[in-house]
């Protein structure tokens, strides 16, 4: 089910769900094989089981028969957050980067990137409990995004946040996915992320089928960017993890394709550092066909930019 030839970032093979003995099966002989790099729609009705199965790839309940993998890091945003933690957002946010295996300064920059970003960085000091419900969604969904993990899965993330937040987790939802990682969301909207997602399952009667076909690898639509830096280098991870070719100081073309070229065009001028975009066109070539690019010029290859850590190897969630 998912791309081909792609390396399977979560697989489930002959997965039952159900709480308790005697309980009704919510899931039952579930397979499904998910790749890196997929952005993948959980649809279906209340209580049918969209929940559960996020849980089970999540790792926060397991199978109660059958066997689910998932390769590499994982973070969650369950539908209901517990506000009742005993920490403010930032020392929340940053204890959690510590745990994860972060310097302190790193973990530092990374929480304050994500309060920032959503808008909450003059409000980082309140206790949890004292923030308003939106505020604390968006710590809830910082906490999953500062992981850079590579399995992503939002249960409802976008519910409660304003529209800049939900715009700002729309486009990191697709940088993820860009990057290299599995982002797996459930969401009541049904236009969420309608133009970034790679696949979309139904869950119903206990079983998974698949809404329309994943997207498939053939020869790519990409598009070619030059980019002025004024002298500085290009960010370490950019959406669509394109190829970079250096022109000269602080001229690069990049080749993305097609579907994250509008990602990448709102991240180059944000920074840091901004980049001045010169020059935008569409090449019919195979990413991995460095002969043909139309307007490369002589430079160094230096491989692909924000491409995401390697899977991590595999995490076996059976029961
Ligand atoms: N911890 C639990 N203990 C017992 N039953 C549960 C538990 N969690 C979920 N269920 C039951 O499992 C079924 C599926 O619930 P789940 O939350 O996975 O559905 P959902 O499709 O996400 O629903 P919704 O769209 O309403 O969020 C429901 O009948 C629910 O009552």
């Amino acid at each position: 089910m998912g791309r081909q030839g792609a390396t399977p970032a979560v697989r489930a093979t002959a997965v039952g769900k159900r709480y308790g003995r005697g309980a009704p099966w919510i899931l039952d002989g579930v397979d499904l094989e998910l790749p890196a790099g997929a952005l993948v729609r959980i649809a279906g009705p209340n209580g049918s089981g969209k929940s559960t199965l996020l849980k089970l790839v999540a790792g926060i309940e397991p199978p109660s028969r059958g066997r689910i993998e998932v390769a590499g890091r994982r973070a969650y945003v369950p539908e209901r957050f517990p506000p009742a933690l005993p920490f403010d957002a930032v020392g929340y946010l940053r204890h959690l980067g510590r745990i994860q295996g972060r310097s302190a300064a790193s973990a530092a920059e990374r929480a304050d990137h994500w309060l920032e970003r959503f808008g909450v960085a003059d409000r980082t000091g309140t206790p949890l409990r004292r923030l308003s419900k939106g505020t604390c969604q968006k710590v809830a969904v910082a906490q999953a995004l500062l992981a850079d993990a590579d399995v992503l899965v939002l249960d409802e993330a976008w519910t409660g946040l304003d529209q800049a937040a939900r715009t700002v987790l729309d486009e990191a939802a697709a940088e993820r996915a860009a990057g290299g990682a599995l982002v797996l969301f459930v969401d009541h909207d049904p236009g969420r992320l309608a133009g970034a997602t790679t696949a979309a399952y139904q869950v119903g009667g206990g079983a998974l089928t698949v809404v329309g076909a994943p997207v498939e690898c053939g020869p790519e639509e990409l598009m070619v960017l030059q980019v002025d830096l004024a002298g500085e280098e290009l960010p370490a991870r950019l959406p669509g993890a394109p190829t970079v070719r250096r022109l000269r100081e602080g001229r690069y073309l990049l080749r993305v394709p097609a579907r994250h070229s509008d990602a990448l065009l709102r991240r180059l001028p944000a920074g840091p550092p901004a980049a001045h975009v010169l020059d935008v066109r569409r090449a019919e070539v195979p990413a991995a066909d460095p002969g043909t690019d139309p307007g490369a010029e002589t430079a160094a290859e230096t491989g692909p930019a924000g491409s995401a850590p390697a899977a991590a190897g595999s995490a076996p969630e059976g029961r």
